[in-house]
């Protein structure tokens, strides 16, 4: 019997109304993508992402109060994350957020950032269902293009999910502070 947190009973950052009908239907049944939840701290949130980068740990009052001030932003962060719904943990997680511009009438870009599927569970087309869902919410959004930034190693997988390379992408760190995570 799966023993994960039906949707109702969770704190979503968004409405499931803007997630994929479509893209949900084409995952395995055991796994359920949702927005991602105020109390998925616990549900290994930060393990997940930690397959991207180095990541340190805040503590559970420090993540759950960025997950508000993110979510303070309407209509600006998109997080999601995938759910083993046998065990009630995240397989995978990713979220897009809305720049709005003065430029193209107005319009809107979807950026995709952090994206992460689990170590055991990496080359199910997990990670293709997450850029999936993520552009349908910036193209529901009104982005008139989604884009991300990534290493050449990940360029394939980013083509399979219809993405083409454009441009460069430039990084100006700010001097190190002692407060500060690793630069990467
Ligand atoms: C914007 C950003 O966040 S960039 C950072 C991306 N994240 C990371 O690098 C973290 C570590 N890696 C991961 O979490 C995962 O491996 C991901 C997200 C890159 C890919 O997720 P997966 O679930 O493993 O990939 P998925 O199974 O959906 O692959 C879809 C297709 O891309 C292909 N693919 C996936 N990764 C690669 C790769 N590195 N090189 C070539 N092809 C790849 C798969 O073979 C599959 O092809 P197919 O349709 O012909 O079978």
């Amino acid at each position: 019997m799966p023993s994960y947190t039906p949707d109702n009973k969770l704190d979503l950052f968004f409405s499931t109304d803007l997630i994929s009908q479509e893209v949900r239907s084409q995952l395995h049944p055991d796994v359920h993508l949702r927005p991602l939840a105020s109390s998925d701290y616990h549900r290994g949130h930060l393990d997940v992402l930690s397959v991207l980068t180095v990541v340190s740990d805040p503590g559970e009052s420090e993540w759950v109060a960025q997950f508000n001030r993110m979510k303070s932003a309407p209509s600006t962060y998109y997080p999601i994350v995938l759910v083993d719904k046998n065990s009630d943990k995240i397989i995978g997680a990713g979220c897009v957020f809305i720049e709005r511009k003065f430029l193209r009438g107005l319009g809107s870009v979807g950026h995709i950032e952090d994206i992460a599927v689990d170590k055991n569970q990496q080359g199910k087309k997990l990670g293709l269902r997450i850029i999936q869902a993520l552009t349908y919410v910036s193209e529901n959004s009104g982005c008139y293009k989604t884009i991300l930034n990534c290493s050449d190693a990940n360029i394939p997988f980013y083509q399979k999910c219809g993405f083409e390379r454009k441009e460069n992408e430039m990084a100006k760190y700010a001097p190190e502070r002692k407060s500060q995570s690793p630069r990467l």
